[in-house]
């Protein structure tokens, strides 16, 4: 799977935007009347399959999966570090060594020497399986480098002994908190150019200050020094080579594997809801994630509402089951709860496992027009809708608080931006939340929310 995704690097950064964009409308822009003609019954449009066999499709459950990739400034090493891990893994029979011009092979790619796409590669230790994902540096490619941080469960920032810290350096430990990756691992590297132990030093002392800025865990995250130059080329091993085995180690022992969807609370956000004479209510969706037992308190957020209740059936594909669980189209029966009180783009959830919002904040990239956005830029209080999971609702957005001249600023296409979203009425989210913002039928930014600031 992943190396067809190195084949068309593309193709991610347009999967990351169009499943924001379309996971959530593609049936949403279905009239209803038209959803329930393609079914007999409510339950009855997927076949059912389960998630671990979807899943092993993909790839072997062996090992865990985790996945990780380079970020860090401009020409600081990334990709040279991301082939050699390749290499010195492929040498302990974990990986196929994809070389340099493998990872960059864009033809402009190639002329400036620069990354531009982000590029998947992956790879195994003996505990682990790990997808990675090579960001790119240069400011102009930030939206690349968000789309790849956006899948990743942690990070290597890379970071040059010539140059220490610089501006993009910063500016991906910023993202890397943003769209939630929670631990890093610092590589530093081109240390064959360093004789100065001191400089060394300081790269590093500097590095753990800048990690705890931004809320990573800066004393006690680990930091490899080393030459990813020097492994790429299979010379001066104790800075090369051995440094890597030390960086992939580092990443083995510090960086968690996430909770698979099983295991994460319950969440089924409401599709459509049906009146079942002789029964009650009953919604149906396809679980996000975690699982539900038949008899399981559920709590029943967004649009003002906050209702409790049980669950006293689960139906899918015309059979009462006694559990779903992610990935599970169902419907889903609840007590005492008259359908006029549901409705689509409400979820429902394990009691107290997630708040409904009505103010946050949240980093947008806002699509060109060449990526089917706007044409012209936008200033504040622009209102557009918000698409997030099967709901759709009017927000309007402003800069931060204390921004300034927020009211002349101008948000232009390709702009990537932090801004505080005003939703006129209610919908369950939590920081990490994606979703997309459209105006009339075309969809124009993407964002994930980043912190709440005002709960219904
Ligand atoms: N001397 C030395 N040069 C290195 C080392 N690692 C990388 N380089 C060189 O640094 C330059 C930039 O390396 P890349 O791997 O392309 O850097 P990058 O971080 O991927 O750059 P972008 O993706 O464009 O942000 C190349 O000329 C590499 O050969 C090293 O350990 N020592
Ligand atoms: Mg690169």
């Amino acid at each position: 799977m992943f190396r067809s995704q190195l084949a068309s690097v593309n193709a991610v950064a347009r999967r990351f935007q169009s499943s924001l964009a379309f996971a959530s409308c593609s049936r949403r822009s279905l009239p209803s009347s038209q959803i329930a003609s393609t079914s007999q019954t409510p339950f009855s449009w997927v076949s059912r399959r389960t998630y671990a066999e979807e899943a092993s499709q993909k790839f072997s459950r062996a090992k865990p999966h985790v996945n990780i990739g380079t970020i860090g400034h401009v020409d600081h090493g990334k990709t040279t570090l991301t082939a050699a891990i390749t290499k010195v893994l492929a040498e302990k029979g974990g990986a196929k060594f994809t070389d340099y011009a493998q990872i960059d092979r864009a033809p402009e790619e190639r002329a400036r020497g620069i990354t531009i796409n982000s590029a998947h590669v992956e790879y195994q230790t003996d505990s682990r399986h790990y997808g990675h994902i090579d960001c790119p540096g240069h400011a102009d490619y930030i939206k690349n480098m968000i789309t790849g941080a956006a899948q990743m469960d942690g990070a290597i920032i890379v970071v040059s002994a010539t140059d220490g810290q610089m501006p993009q350096t910063r500016e991906h430990l910023l993202l890397a908190r943003q769209v939630g990756i929670k631990k890093l691992v610092v590589f530093i590297n081109k240390i064959d150019q360093v004789d100065d132990k001191e400089m060394l030093e300081l790269v590093e002392m500097e590095m753990r200050d800048l990690l705890s800025t931004y809320n990573f865990e800066g004393d006690h995250t680990p930091i490899i020094m080393g030459s990813a130059l020097a492994a790429l080329e299979g010379r001066d091993a104790e800075i090369g080579a051995e440094k890597i085995s030390e960086l992939v180690q580092a990443c083995d022992d510090w960086i968690e594997i996430p909770p698979r969807d099983l295991e994460k609370p319950f969440l089924l956000p409401i599709e459509d809801v049906f009146s079942i004479s002789g029964r009650g209510t009953v919604c149906t969706g396809r679980v996000e994630r975690g699982i539900i037992n038949k008899g399981d308190e559920v709590e029943i957020l967004g649009l003002g509402e906050k209702i409790k209740t049980i669950v006293t059936g689960i139906e899918m594909f015309h059979k009462e089951l006694d559990r779903g669980e992610a990935g599970d189209n169902m419907g889903c029966l609840v007590r005492g709860i008259k359908r006029e009180q549901l409705h689509r783009g409400m979820v429902i959830i394990k009691p107290g496992s997630m708040q409904s919002v009505k103010k946050f904040q949240a980093q947008i990239y806002v699509l060109t027009k060449d990526e089917g956005g706007r044409y012209t830029p936008f200033v504040q209080n622009y209102r557009p809708q918000l698409f997030l999971r099967t709901s759709d609702i009017t927000v309007a957005l402003k800069f931060p608080e204390g921004t300034p001249d927020a009211e002349e600023k101008m948000i232009m296409p390709g702009d990537n931006v932090e801004m505080v979203l005003e939703l006129v009425h209610d919908v369950a989210a939590e920081v990490g939340s994606r979703f997309t913002l459209r105006e009339g039928n075309k969809t124009i930014g993407t964002g994930i929310v980043t912190k709440i600031l005002e709960t219904a």
